[in-house]
């Protein structure tokens, strides 16, 4: 198993059960997988996530979110927003979806992850441990995301309340080959949701109706 990160651990080995994958899928009925879900704050990712979390459970595949607020209150709330910060957030929950997805949940992680580089780490963990790695691009113009704003944030940034805020003051780097590209501004919520469950379908990932 490997990390993205030096390990300054030394004299640990990887300890080996004999219960597989393929026996947990078993029975769970479906496959792991990290759905990741990245965008600007306010392009829809949580929402996107919880109604396909819905969508999922009511078809009995079990599924979890990870959401960008929700871990920050948690495991990552010693954690700011400097890039070095975001980075080891996206690092961690990274980690975090691998582990999950290992266990046979289809894995909903929403969050901004505005660093390409660090975006495609995170493929890599789950590539290189063979879990399907689904990138979702939850685009949405900015001046869409801020008319929106769901939480005030564009408002506080643009007053200056927040510094460094994405979009405003700081990068957001679009994705340039993600598997799924929703247009939030022109798609609906229930197409996108369905969006997603045939390509999960599609993938042997989930059964099919
Ligand atoms: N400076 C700044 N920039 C961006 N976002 C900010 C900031 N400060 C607070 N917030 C709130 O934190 C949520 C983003 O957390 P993430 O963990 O997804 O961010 S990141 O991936 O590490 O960039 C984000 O949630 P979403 O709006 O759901 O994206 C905001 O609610
Ligand atoms: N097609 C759509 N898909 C997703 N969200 C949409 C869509 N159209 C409008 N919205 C709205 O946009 C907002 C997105 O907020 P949220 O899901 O919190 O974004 P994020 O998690 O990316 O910060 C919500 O108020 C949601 O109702």
């Amino acid at each position: 198993m490997t990390t993205t990160v030096e390990r300054k651990a030394t004299n640990v080995h990887w300890h080996k059960g004999d219960v597989t994958r393929e026996k947990r899928a078993e029975i769970l009925g479906h496959k792991g997988v990290t759905l990741w879900f990245t965008g600007l704050s306010g392009s829809g990712k949580s929402t996107v996530a919880v109604a396909l979390e819905r969508a999922l459970t009511a078809r009995g595949v079990l599924s979890y979110r990870l959401d960008g607020d929700n871990i920050r209150l948690g495991i990552n709330a010693n954690l700011g927003f400097s890039a070095a910060d975001r980075q080891e957030n996206i690092r961690r929950v990274g980690e975090i979806s691998r582990l999950f997805a290992d266990t046979g949940i289809v894995v909903l992680s929403s969050f901004i992850s505005p660093y390409r580089e660090d975006r495609e780490k995170v493929r890599k963990m789950h590539e290189v441990g063979g879990l399907p790695f689904i990138e979702v691009f939850v685009d949405c113009p900015l001046d869409e995301a801020e008319s929106r704003d769901p939480k005030g944030l564009y408002k506080k940034a643009r007053a200056g309340e927040i510094k460094g805020f994405t979009g405003i003051d700081d990068p957001y780097e679009v994705p340039t080959s993600p598997e799924l590209h929703l247009h939030t501004a022109e798609m609906t919520l229930e197409q996108e949701v369905a969006l997603i469950f045939s390509t999960l379908q599609e993938r042997g990932i989930i059964p099919k109706d």
